[in-house]
């Protein structure tokens, strides 16, 4: 099967020094695919190049085979996927009217904004804050309505950089599951920066280790959590560890 997404040659650099260097990896269509790694690896550039948001330095990008130009991506390209990142980005309105913001933009008819709007926050377990102002929320009920303004948007891929990590445990497991399952269901590839294994274990088919701004081991989940190498066997140990405590 063709990957949806695919680089090739990818750098990053700054100044003199690398950020980042991909030579090759592949993503395929419905998986989720976890990037993990210690403090500046390089994980949120990782996802700033792959979603179009950072120019790498050189390389290529592949979109369901088609390479992606250097610059200037198309806003209807831009629109097929979606980025959540850790802090929260809500609007003073209701909980209806953030969740609706992208369909209005694209001028969806109002009947079927209702619909969709109403679809996602029961999918996301939210409906009955509906007309609450979304500044008044807790973390828990703010990244729901995070996620679901994303997914509202039927995106064909998700960028998700750290969305649970200033979620309390419970209200995170809760979220997970939930969240899990809308993915699954919609066949949504989503890649997912965190620095849980938990999350990590729970949530992701493949796991990428980034370690100074490289793939240091990639593979199914489990084998690599399993069956960390190199440089990547302290740092999976010391996740372990966190866990163990
Ligand atoms: N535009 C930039 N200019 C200069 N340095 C940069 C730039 N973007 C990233 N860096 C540096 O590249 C390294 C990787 O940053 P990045 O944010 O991708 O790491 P990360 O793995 O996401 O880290 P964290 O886990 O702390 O969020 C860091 O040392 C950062 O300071």
């Amino acid at each position: 099967m063709n990957p949806i997404i695919r680089l090739e040659d990818i750098q990053f650099n700054k100044k003199d020094s690398m950020i980042l260097s991909v030579p090759n990896l592949s993503i395929t269509q419905g998986e989720i695919l976890g990037i993990m790694g210690p403090n500046g690896a390089g994980k949120s550039t990782l996802v700033r190049i792959l979603s179009c948001l950072q120019a790498p330095t050189k390389g290529r990008i592949y979109y369901k085979s088609v390479e992606l130009p250097s610059s200037r991506i198309s806003i209807e390209l831009r629109r097929r996927w979606a980025v959540v990142l850790q802090q929260t980005l809500i609007f003073d309105t209701t909980v209806f009217q953030n969740v609706a913001a992208g369909l209005k933009i694209r001028k969806v008819p109002r009947a079927q904004i209702k619909e969709k709007v109403e679809f996602w926050l029961d999918q996301f377990g939210i409906s009955h804050l509906a007309k609450k102002n979304a500044h008044h929320l807790s973390g828990g009920e703010a990244q729901r309505v995070n996620l679901a303004r994303a997914l509202i948007l039927e995106p064909e891929v998700l960028y998700l950089d750290e969305p649970f990590s200033a979620l309390d445990f419970p209200t995170k497991v809760k979220l997970l599951k939930d969240f899990k399952s809308i993915i699954k269901d919609t066949d949504t590839t989503t890649i997912f920066v965190s620095h849980d294994l938990t999350e990590i274990q729970f949530m992701t088919d493949r796991l990428a280790i980034l370690m100074n701004g490289e793939i240091e081991q990639i593979g199914l989940t489990k084998d690599v959590v399993n069956n960390p190498i190199n440089r990547s066997a302290p740092f999976i140990n010391e996740m372990s560890l966190h866990i163990e405590e």
